[in-house]
């Protein structure tokens, strides 16, 4: 039998308050000291990514309770075998910018459903810059300000010969520095978390290489927004990018605006 799947629209503006409501928790956080410890691959997770986790998990199983939910805190959840939709939740992502205090405000809150293997549906919020962008894949991209202005979302067609990239701003590799080399980059803005897909989404930056190791949950919502905008995210061979890989790990991307070869 097929998991029923709410009406995206419907779904996308049922998560808005959740996923704002997991900011205020994150910044509230963000003000203060944190206490923070190291998970078995030694990177870092905090009370506020256990807070927003905690904020999201129940609100999903309220607006969709046939539809399992991969977070990346809740290691319960990694066992779950089903073949149908499911939900990828990183509760905060860019931990390592939110630790940094840098003034930058590159962390995200990220909800995304993949369905056949493709992310449908994403939701990201950056709390400390304000920015909520949503991805409905084939309905559109846009981004909705405090003040409940919307504004839609396209990717840019590149202008003149050089792109302008989105790295990684913790987790760089000798890959993709190879890789910006080479593919005619003329700058590159290094940043945390999936606020890079929404920026290529938003038309302002061309391409995200990532090399360097990430899991689903960290790509999932701001692909989703990508694609929704008129963007892809590729192998670097240029094959499909799909979701639930084992173990939820991905391999190589690259995240294209308007200018994929
Ligand atoms: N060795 C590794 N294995 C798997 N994922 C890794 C990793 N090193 C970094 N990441 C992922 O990269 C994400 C950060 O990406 P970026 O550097 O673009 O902000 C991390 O998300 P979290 O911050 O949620 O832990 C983490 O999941
Ligand atoms: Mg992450």
């Amino acid at each position: 039998m097929r998991t029923a799947v709410p009406d995206l629209a419907e779904l996308a503006q049922a998560l808005v308050p959740v996923t704002r409501e997991a900011g205020r928790v994150i910044m509230d956080l963000y003000a203060g000291t944190v206490a923070t410890t190291l998970k078995g691959d030694g990177s870092p997770v905090t009370e506020a990514d256990r807070r927003a986790e905690a904020i999201i998990l129940p609100a999903l199983s309220a607006l969709a309770p046939a539809i399992p939910v991969v977070s990346e805190e809740s290691a319960a959840s990694h066992g779950c075998r089903h073949g149908g939709p499911f939900f990828l939740v990183d509760p905060l992502d860019g931990t390592k910018e939110f630790l940094k205090r840098d003034g930058k405000g590159s962390f995200t809150v990220n909800i995304a459903l993949v369905e056949g293997g493709e992310p449908a549906l994403g939701i990201v919020l950056a709390p400390a810059l304000g920015r909520l962008f949503i991805g409905i894949v084939g309905q559109g991209a846009r981004e909705l300000s405090a003040d409940g202005t919307v504004r839609p979302l396209s990717v840019r067609q590149p202008s003149g010969d050089a792109l302008v990239a989105v790295a990684s701003a913790s987790h760089r590799d000798a890959e993709t520095e190879a890789w910006l080399k080479v593919n005619r980059i003329g700058d590159t803005v290094s940043i945390g978390s999936s606020l890079k897909f929404c920026l290529v989404a938003a038309g302002e930056a061309d391409v995200y290489p990532r090399f360097g190791p990430t899991m689903e949950w960290d790509t999932a919502a701001g692909d989703a927004i990508l694609r929704a905008a008129g963007g892809m995210t590729l192998a670097p061979e240029g094959t499909p990018f799909v979701y639930r890989k084992p173990g939820y790990r991905n391999g190589a991307f690259v995240a294209w605006g308007g200018g994929r070869p």
